[in-house]
């Protein structure tokens, strides 16, 4: 029987114990360590770990494996804490999910242990947080970048390898640097696009309070991720700034030479410019199955009053259904309101729908 660690139990470090658990059946313990310890403990009760510790020593002891899930600015601490322990196993293998992998292979190298550290960062995710958010299939075919240094032994590459085909991720090896570049421009970047694109919104407000109350699908699909964890993101800014700030310097270029075309507006140019990205940002493969949305969202047409989404929230409860989320969206006027119900199971959506179709409501789901 193999152990495996979590540190820091939330979306992160709860989704991989998740699939880890269900893959690996009664194979392997997953034990919890958060130091927050009401996560610990509803990451207990929700099962997703088998066992929550209070103390860190004693959440390591006999790890095989050691995950560290906490935001990239703490995760050079917590390293050396776990590499330098006493209690940690001689030969476990110690990874993390951050977001950037520069900093946290320049730590690595600073100190020596019996243990193994290979960084690692499954590119996949929410603008949610904390364990209630964690799913199993999260994963499920997107990318889970690994970082091994030169030194580490390929036994205990493969090793991690093997553990991680739990996730149902397609295992990719490239070096902390080449990894950081790459996510700055299709991650880390766009996150800062779409905070400065709400603010910059907003900005217009003052002289017209329709703008973001008019907002709709397209604003509301390129900025979803601006509502993402303020602290994280702060994180991930600092650890990745270098890359960051050329970035920023490359898209001002862009966007001179967006001016100019809607400046001189030529038609055909305009209609080239929206074709060519058209193509590539088609050909982006979409993963077919998996957390993708990464909750399941059933939206009803509700007069708008309290009394409807009590009905429809008792009538759930009725038959067990759990419900992650419940919100009201603010896109229709006057009679009819979106009641935007999210659950973390398809087949709960799918129940739902059901029992709420047969109380003559009109319900969709858009995926
Ligand atoms: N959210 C995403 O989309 C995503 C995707 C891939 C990777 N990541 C990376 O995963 C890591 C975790 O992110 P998350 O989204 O799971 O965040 P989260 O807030 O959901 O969970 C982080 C957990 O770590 C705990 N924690 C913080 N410091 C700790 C410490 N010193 N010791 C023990 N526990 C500690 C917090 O209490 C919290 O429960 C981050 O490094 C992030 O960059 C995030
Ligand atoms: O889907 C989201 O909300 C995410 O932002 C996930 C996302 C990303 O795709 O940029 C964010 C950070 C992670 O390091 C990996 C994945």
């Amino acid at each position: 029987m193999k152990q495996v660690t979590m540190i820091g139990v939330g979306l992160i470090g709860g989704s991989v114990a998740l699939a880890l658990k269900k893959f690996h059946g009664d194979q392997l313990t997953v034990v919890g360590f958060d130091q927050d310890f009401s996560q610990l403990h509803l990451a207990e009760s929700l099962g997703v770990i088998d066992r929550g510790s209070e103390s860190l020593e004693e959440a390591i002891e006999g790890a095989d494996f050691v995950f560290l899930c906490v935001p990239v600015q703490t995760l050079g601490e917590l390293l050396k804490d776990v590499m330098l322990s006493s209690r940690l196993k001689e030969g476990a293998i110690v990874t993390d999910v951050g977001s950037t992998k520069g900093d946290v292979a320049k730590i690595s190298q600073q100190f020596s242990s019996s243990a193994i550290f290979i960084g690692g960062h499954p590119m996949a995710g929410s603008h949610k947080s904390g364990v209630v958010a964690a799913q199993d299939r999260l994963f499920e075919n997107a990318y889970y970048v690994l970082t091994p240094e030169a030194h580490v032994p390929r036994s205990k590459v493969a090793e991690l390898k093997q553990l991680l085909v739990a996730t149902e991720a397609h295992i990719v090896e490239m070096t902390p640097e080449e990894h950081d570049q790459v996510v700055a421009t299709i991650s880390h970047f766009p996150h800062l696009v779409a905070s400065a694109l709400v603010g910059h919104a907003q900005s217009y407000e003052e002289e017209n309070d329709w703008v973001l109350r008019l907002a709709a699908g397209g604003f509301k699909d390129i900025t979803r991720i601006a509502s993402s964890n303020p602290r994280m993101w702060r994180d991930i800014t600092l650890s990745n700034q270098d890359f960051l700030v050329q970035q920023i310097k490359d898209w001002q270029k862009r966007m001179d030479q967006v001016l100019k075309l809607v400046e001189a507006g030529e038609p055909d140019q305009i209609e080239e410019f929206y074709a060519k990205s058209k193509l590539i940002r088609d050909g982006i493969a979409d993963r077919k199955r998996g957390a993708i949305p990464a909750f399941y969202d059933l939206y009803v047409d509700v007069p708008d009053h309290t009394g409807v989404i009590g009905q429809i929230t008792t009538l759930l409860g009725i038959y067990r259904i759990s419900i992650t989320n419940i919100e009201i969206l603010e896109t229709r006027e006057d009679i009819l309101g979106v009641l935007r119900l999210t659950f973390r199971h398809e087949e709960d959506l799918e129940k739902a729908k059901e029992l709420i179709e047969n109380a003559q409501y009109k319900v969709y789901r858009r995926d």
